[in-house]
């Protein structure tokens, strides 16, 4: 299965050269089964991987085309992938854009987050047109390579998701920080109100990897004391709702087109 050719235009970024990385060293795909392309020449991968300047040849010599770059370097690409399964990792271009500027008749969107770095991401991915069996099982175990994945019936799950979980660390940072500058204008110090926020995104978080949050919430609510004030002040301020409009004001973006 994993006899296939990968090329990966951007595949020296942020989220292409983490999934490379990964699927190397995994054993998924050997260094000269993986193509990458970029402008700029600069490259750190071991030296089986080739690196080629011209996306055309990268496109000619792969199975299988990851598209790794933003949506504005998209627009300015020029590429005739017919024939090639290709996978686009870009928030808001829509499939058909990407059929349309590439000739490529199977497009999978997939939505990856910046936890690839720390191969915990979660990779929702939706297929359009004929894409075979064979060809489905590779797309699901590349992304596995990077955390855990999960084939989604509609394109535009992929947009809702591109702000749910496609933003990554972002929701926590942001709860992270909010609780850091709020500590600190109630006259905690700030280098302890760091490290309490911290301890609870970092912390907590990695709780929950593997305990339900709703019993989590209810275990800690019981005691009706510290832990149920606080929370239920956040639910009476509809915090569902906030969240909801937030991650609503992402897919939009996300639906409109980039
Ligand atoms: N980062 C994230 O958390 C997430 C990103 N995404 C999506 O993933 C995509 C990639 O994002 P990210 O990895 O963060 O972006 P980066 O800016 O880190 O990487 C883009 C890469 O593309 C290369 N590149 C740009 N233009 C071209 C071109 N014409 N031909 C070949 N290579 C090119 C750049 O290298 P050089 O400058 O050398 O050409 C660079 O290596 C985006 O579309 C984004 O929407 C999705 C979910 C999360
Ligand atoms: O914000 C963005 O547009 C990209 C896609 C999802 C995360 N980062």
């Amino acid at each position: 299965m994993e006899n296939r050719t990968l090329g990966i235009i951007g595949g020296t970024g942020w989220l292409g050269r983490a999934i490379a990385e990964a699927a190397l060293d995994s054993g998924f795909i050997g260094p000269d089964r993986l193509l990458i392309s970029n402008r700029s020449g600069v490259s750190t991968f071991e030296p089986g991987v080739r690196l080629l300047a011209d996306n055309q040849q990268l496109v000619d010599l792969s199975d299988i085309v990851v598209l790794s770059i933003r949506p504005e370097q998209f627009r300015e690409l020029l590429i005739n992938a017919r024939g090639k399964v290709v996978i686009s990792l870009m928030a808001g271009v829509p499939a058909a854009a990407i059929s349309a500027a590439t000739g490529a008749d199977v497009i999978v969107r997939a939505m990856p987050n910046a936890a690839v770095e720390i191969r915990q991401s979660f990779t929702p991915w939706y297929s359009v047109g004929k894409l075979v069996e064979h060809d489905r099982q590779w797309v699901q175990r590349l992304f596995e390579c990077v955390g855990s994945a999960d084939e989604v019936p509609e394109e535009d799950c992929i947009d809702y998701l591109s702000a749910l979980s496609g933003t990554g660390p972002a929701f926590p940072a942001m709860l992270q920080m909010a609780l850091t500058n709020q500590a600190v204008a109630a006259g905690i110090p700030l280098v302890i109100a760091q490290r309490a926020a911290q301890g609870v995104v970092v912390g907590g978080g990695q709780m929950l990897a593997s305990r339900d949050p709703r019993q989590m919430i209810e275990s800690l609510m019981a005691y009706r004391g510290v832990t149920a004030a606080a929370l239920q002040s956040m639910a009476d301020q509809n915090i569902e709702s906030i969240v909801g409009r937030a991650v609503q004001a992402g897919a939009e973006i996300a639906r409109k087109g980039m």
